[in-house]
């Protein structure tokens, strides 16, 4: 694989994000990231460009928290480059066990996410990851969740951000780092 500097990484990745409009619904532009996934030199680059943030901001972190469904596509990557463990914060009603949830609204609906009681550890230096950033809620009712649980959210990854949605302010004290800005 040809070695690329950063912006090229950049460039790559964006050139691999395929917009579809009015899906799923009338006047929703859809970024779709399944062309990264086709591709292996995308993405290694959206990896290699998480694990250096996380390095670098959070070298503490001890753990990778996944957003359903997009986010497991890219956080086991990056645990195992870091070499963490990886977590699954699902939809409601997907994980057996004890667990706890949150509920939230979207960009086009509404949604609860949940995590097994045991899923991270009071105290736990976490980093979420997810492919996408709109209006924050998702990432805003993990972030509860996390608090609910008493882990320490470090940041939020997202390979996309749609900046009018205004999602890192809803996110509000939490940092948020993508790679992508729309
Ligand atoms: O910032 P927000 O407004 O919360 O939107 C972002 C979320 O929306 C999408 O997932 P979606 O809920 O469509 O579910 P999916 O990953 O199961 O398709 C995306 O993958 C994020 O998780
Ligand atoms: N515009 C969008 N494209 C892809 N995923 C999304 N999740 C929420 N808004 C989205």
């Amino acid at each position: 694989m040809a070695v690329r500097t950063k912006k090229e990484k950049l460039e790559l990745i964006a050139q691999r994000i395929r917009p579809f409009q009015d899906f799923p619904s009338k006047g929703i532009l859809f970024r779709d990231i399944c062309p990264i996934l086709k591709d292996p030199e995308a993405l290694t680059a959206v990896t290699d460009l998480f694990e250096e943030h996380v390095r670098q901001t959070y070298p503490a972190v001890e753990l990778v928290v996944g957003l359903d469904a997009r986010g497991f596509l890219f956080g086991p990557l990056l645990a195992q480059r870091l070499g963490v463990g990886f977590a699954l914060v699902r939809k409601k009603g997907k994980l057996p066990g004890p667990t706890s949830s949150v509920a939230y609204s979207l960009e086009y609906g509404k949604a609860e996410v949940e995590i097994q009681e045991d899923g991270v550890l009071p105290g736990q230096k976490v980093v979420l990851i997810d492919d996408l950033l709109a209006t924050g809620g998702t990432l805003y009712a993990t972030c509860e969740l996390m608090k609910r649980q008493k882990a320490d959210v470090l940041g939020c990854l997202v390979v996309i951000e749609l900046l009018d949605l205004k999602g890192a302010e809803r996110i509000g004290s939490t940092p948020t780092f993508s790679l992508v800005q729309y």
